[in-house]
């Protein structure tokens, strides 16, 4: 059970464990969910069958996965080395005759399921409803809907522009040129690249409107596509063109989730201690590798060898601007409400549109526990405030339950609301922190009757 914005008493918490020592722990974090969920479309889509290593398993990748066999796609669990769950054997989508000609699609809070998936039902014949939680259907989704009706297939929002509605599709999807607004969301874009090439006059994308936000996931796309010997040209600015042909059929090793791993590196941060991260890659797409650049301007150290990363932190955090810092930023933000000195962060309006408003939720609950957060048209302005505890909210947005148990390891009696919610992409959250820490978060009933803040 869970506390709503605004409290229900009698309702459970996650008290945050609370550190007055340094912490030196060593971390293995699961598979990233951005590459994960985008090999298992892809492997839907291969001219053969495909082994997906250590990939990561929570609730945005099962939602993939039940997702891709409504379409006709065969996925095993299959025994690999990984720590955190069997490996998956992906056998492609089928011929045309053998696919039930009706099926629903569940993209819970998914954004990567609810962007993904539909253009690849256009390449399935037969009916797909697709739906999702309750705040799914706030999330942006036109720019996804006008490019299947650009593309010719035929889609039923009753007039929305978001969750639920129905693709119906003859399986062929000819292509070509088509003009879309991906400002609310990079996986706009990366939603028709990853299906273009089996398009059969392939892609030629265009983006007009404000800039595209997180573009880092948007080149993961490209890099994904090519090493499987898909011609992506991006050599024009707001241009992509993907040639057809076909997807190679791989054998891949999901990398760690990089932004899931820096929270557990926040700690190092939080408590002038030493965090290492195993299996850190050497090159990478994520956008999490970026914690290695940030954390230096926060005042630790990082040190990237033999495949750990291990970062220090300094005797005080010190704020600063941050710009761009995509999912990264409900971490970074709850260490600027930490730090010493003032912070800006920008670049993110879009983050309006994720699990929750980001923006909101970030100023609301912070300020909830005696911060100084205001919001800004593209970001947040963050002052150092001493903070007290409280019902830390978290409107079913992973990325805000990490963010209290972040606060938490520096302030006493921060109670996070729905801890369960790292399930959607990290379910072994509470037991890693409690690796981490030394120490189990512990249910129990909000210490102030109403749940509200001290
Ligand atoms: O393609 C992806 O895997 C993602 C793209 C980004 O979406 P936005 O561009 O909507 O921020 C990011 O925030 C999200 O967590 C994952
Ligand atoms: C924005 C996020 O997720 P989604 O893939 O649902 O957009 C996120 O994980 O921070």
């Amino acid at each position: 059970m869970t506390v709503s914005p605004g409290g229900v008493p009698g309702q459970t918490v996650w008290r945050a464990p609370r550190l007055t020592h340094a912490v030196d722990a060593a971390i293995s974090v699961p598979g990233s969910k951005s590459l994960t969920n985008r090999y298992l479309v892809l492997a839907a889509l291969a001219d053969g069958p495909c082994i997906l290593r250590r990939p990561l398993h929570s609730r945005d990748s099962a939602l993939m996965v039940a997702a891709l066999r409504s379409l006709g796609a065969v996925i095993d669990e299959v025994p690999g080395d990984g720590d955190f769950g069997p490996d998956l054997r992906v056998t492609p989508l089928p011929a045309q005759a053998d696919r039930p000609s009706e099926r629903a699609v569940d993209c819970g809070l998914a954004g990567t399921v609810m962007r993904f998936v539909p253009p690849l039902a256009g390449l399935v014949s037969g009916s797909t409803a697709f739906d999702g939680d309750p705040h799914a259907r706030r999330r942006p989704m036109g720019a996804i809907i006008d490019a299947l009706r650009g593309l010719g297939v035929s889609i039923d929002d009753g007039g929305a522009g978001s969750l639920p509605f129905t693709i119906a599709s003859t399986g062929e999807v000819r292509g070509g040129r088509l003009v879309i607004d991906a400002s609310a969301s990079s996986q706009f874009v990366s939603a028709l690249l990853l299906v273009g090439a089996r398009f059969a006059e392939g892609l030629h994308l265009e983006h007009v409107g404000k800039p595209v936000p997180s573009l880092d996931h948007v080149r993961m796309t490209i890099e994904t596509l090519r090493s499987l010997g898909v011609g992506v040209d991006d050599s024009v600015p707001n241009h992509w063109r993907v040639s057809p042909g076909p997807i190679a059929a791989f054998d891949i090793a999901i990398e760690p989730d990089l932004s899931n791993a820096g929270p557990f590196l926040a700690a190092a941060l939080v408590t002038g201690g030493t965090v290492r991260i195993r299996n850190w890659p050497s090159g990478t797409t994520q956008v999490g590798d970026a914690w290695r650049r940030i954390l230096p301007l926060m005042g630790a150290t990082a040190t990237l060898r033999s495949g750990t990363l291990t970062v220090t932190g300094g005797a005080r955090i010190t704020g600063g601007t941050f710009a761009d810092t995509s999912e990264l930023a409900p971490t970074v933000a709850a260490l600027c409400a930490l730090a010493t000195t003032p912070s800006t962060l920008t670049g993110i309006a879009h983050l309006r549109g994720h699990e929750t408003d980001r923006l909101a939720a970030l100023a609301a609950e912070i300020n909830g526990l005696g911060g100084r957060v205001e919001e800004t048209a593209d970001g947040l302005r963050i002052q150092p405030a001493p903070l007290h505890g409280g019902v830390f909210h978290t409107y079913e947005d992973h990325r805000m339950a990490t963010a209290g148990a972040i606060l938490g390891l520096a302030v006493d009696g921060v109670e996070v609301e729905n801890i369960g919610t790292t399930a959607k992409t990290l379910p072994e959250f509470p037991a890693l922190w409690a690796a981490l820490t030394g120490k189990a978060g512990t249910a129990g009933t909000p210490a102030s009757p109403a749940g509200a803040h001290a």
